[in-house]
């Protein structure tokens, strides 16, 4: 844990620093600039109202304020520099870009030149990468501004954010605000959720404006729902992947965390773009094929009358673990899509069951081929004692991966022996299709990977979109993650059952704030799920859906 006692050191100069920068500025006006959307911040920038300085004093305020507790972050920008940087962009005045002057953060297993790039692991302890990841080219270009790094679980293995190098994550609703933004709940403390918990939480207390995350099987989503903020997995291949560090290539998505749907929509209008140095972005032909597909918000023009669009209600997700809360949110979510004119239908997607094993098969097998890499030699941490020693190198490399990940490791490898492959991984890739089938047969729209001109276009018996909840639970406490009780390590498993089947079959799906639980006070919220590449329709519905969450 000597990351944990450096960034305390850290942040403790910065604290000072940090106060000294905002003795100018007023207190009221930095109150209201922190739980701004994008949208509101933009503007106001646009119109000159609030300048580029105030947004990123705003931030590192409060991440001076909170963030020991929270611990969101891994590294932060130099705010002199920033702030200078901030000068500059104030000075010219022209913000053009659609990001221009907005702070955001990233997940730590994004490549970035100018921090370092750790992905909450000893082995990548002094990593400093040479280039930025595709993504974050994109945003710069559209003039975001990166504050930090976020925290995350080891190489991204784990659904609370307790698997990091750098400690864990806390849930910012754990942390009574004074502002009065946070509802009361049991005063526990509660997890952020992983594995892109340190995004989530950045975001949720208003210490940036957007982060970006990662979502294998579920990272986005599951800490959205844990910290009240909105968690969008696009579907596989719309956004880069070149310079996030992989887990799972076939699964690994790029996620976006914001506090409502159309930020998630302006980050996700930038980034979803092909990138020729990544052999699975969706390539312009089969974009362009998308596009061709009628789906429901490009024939309406009204975008909150949903007359017309057919909401699937999976009998599979209600299971007996659920939460009373959760049912409850989840009935109210659905009755509010109907009181906008949708027609509510029950599916069956028969397969979700297998889905949670299939994908703890899958994913630890991709990674340990992809973890291979950290030898100590082409990439990973190396001792002085391994350097004396040729035949200790890869027993004191491989040795400094947290417990999480030699896990998944050994697992992973063990699936993919000559011996069980058969009975494992090869099972587990049936599931995938039959999971992938489900999800085909009960929407409307076709698939575009496998659409031809013959076909018949939609199938208006079928539905538009799925809503479903995200969790089982609300965040769960802390120490109930920590501990090595061999059923924890179950249980923080069963937390992903709602949102594994999304990956396995690479659809869209986004995680929006619906409500607090009535027991214990933390949030909850709800799933829409649409068919691959029909990510406008996600996002359209999911624009409709969160302003049902303030409704009585
Ligand atoms: N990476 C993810 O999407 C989180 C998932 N819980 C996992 O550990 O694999």
């Amino acid at each position: 844990m000597f990351y944990r006692a450096k960034f305390f050191n850290y942040s403790r100069n910065y604290v000072n620093v940090s106060k000294r920068m905002l003795s100018n500025s007023s207190k009221d006006q930095r109150k209201h600039l922190w739980s701004m959307t994008i949208i509101e911040a933009a503007n106001l920038l646009r119109q000159k109202k609030i300048s580029t300085v105030s947004l990123v004093k705003e931030c590192f305020s409060r991440i001076s304020k909170y963030d020991a507790e929270i611990n969101a972050f891994i590294e932060v920008q130099n705010e002199k520099k920033l702030l200078d940087k901030a000068l500059e962009i104030d000075a010219k005045g022209s913000f053009n870009g659609s990001l221009d002057g907005i702070p955001v953060a990233y997940k730590d297993l994004f490549c970035t030149s100018s921090l370092s790039t750790t992905c909450g692991s000893f082995m990548l302890k002094n990593f400093k990468s040479p280039f930025n990841a595709t993504v974050i080219n994109f945003l710069e270009e559209a003039g975001a501004i990166m504050i930090g790094k976020t925290n995350m679980d080891e190489f991204g293995m784990g659904a609370a954010n307790v698997y990091s190098v750098h400690g864990p994550v806390y849930n910012p609703q754990s942390i009574l605000f004074d502002e009065n933004h946070f509802e009361k709940n049991d005063g526990d403390q509660r997890v952020a959720g992983g594995s892109s918990g340190g995004s989530a939480a950045a975001v949720a207390s208003g210490m940036c404006f957007a982060a970006l995350g990662s979502d294998t099987g579920g990272s986005v989503r599951l800490p959205a729902s844990y910290c009240g903020i909105v968690g969008f997995k696009p579907s596989y291949g719309q956004c880069s992947r070149w310079g996030l560090i992989a887990y799972a290539n076939s699964l690994d998505t790029v996620g976006i965390l914001t506090r409502t749907v159309s930020d998630a929509q302006m980050i996700y209008d930038v980034i979803s773009k092909f990138d020729v140095n990544d052999s699975t972005s969706i390539t312009p032909e089969v974009r362009s094929i998308n596009s061709s597909i009628p789906s429901f918000f490009k024939l309406n023009s009204n975008a909150d009358d949903l007359r017309g669009l057919r909401v699937g209600v999976p009998k599979e997700y209600f299971v007996s673990e659920l939460g009373e809360s959760i049912v409850n949110l989840w009935k109210k979510g659905i009755s509010y899509l109907k009181s906008h004119g949708a027609t509510i239908v029950s599916v069956s997607c028969p397969s979700t069951r297998y889905a949670l094993s299939a994908y703890y098969i899958l994913a630890p097998s991709e990674a340990s081929s992809n973890l291979a890499r950290f030898d100590g030699v082409r990439y990973g941490h190396r001792s002085e004692e391994s350097n004396k020693n040729d035949g200790m190198l890869y027993a004191n490399t491989r040795g400094r991966f947290g417990k999480e990940v030699k896990k998944r490791i050994i697992l992973g490898t063990y699936a993919l022996t000559a011996g069980s492959y058969g009975n494992y991984f090869l099972q587990a890739q049936k599931i995938r299709r039959m999971v992938k089938s489900d999800f085909d047969r009960v929407f409307k729209r076709p698939n575009p990977l496998r659409f031809t001109k013959k076909d018949s276009g939609c199938n208006e018996n079928k539905v538009d979109v799925l809503i479903t909840p995200v969790t089982i639970s609300t965040a769960p406490k802390i120490e109930d993650c920590l501990t090595t009780n061999v059923n924890n390590f179950i249980n923080t498993y069963v937390n992903d059952v709602f949102v594994v089947p999304a990956s396995l079959a690479g659809i869209p799906a986004i995680s929006i704030p619906f409500g607090i639980s009535s027991i214990d006070g933390f949030p909850i919220g709800l799933q829409l799920i649409t068919q691959y590449g029909d990510d406008d329709t996600l996002l359209g519905v999911a624009k409709v859906l969160e302003k049902g969450a303030n409704q009585k």
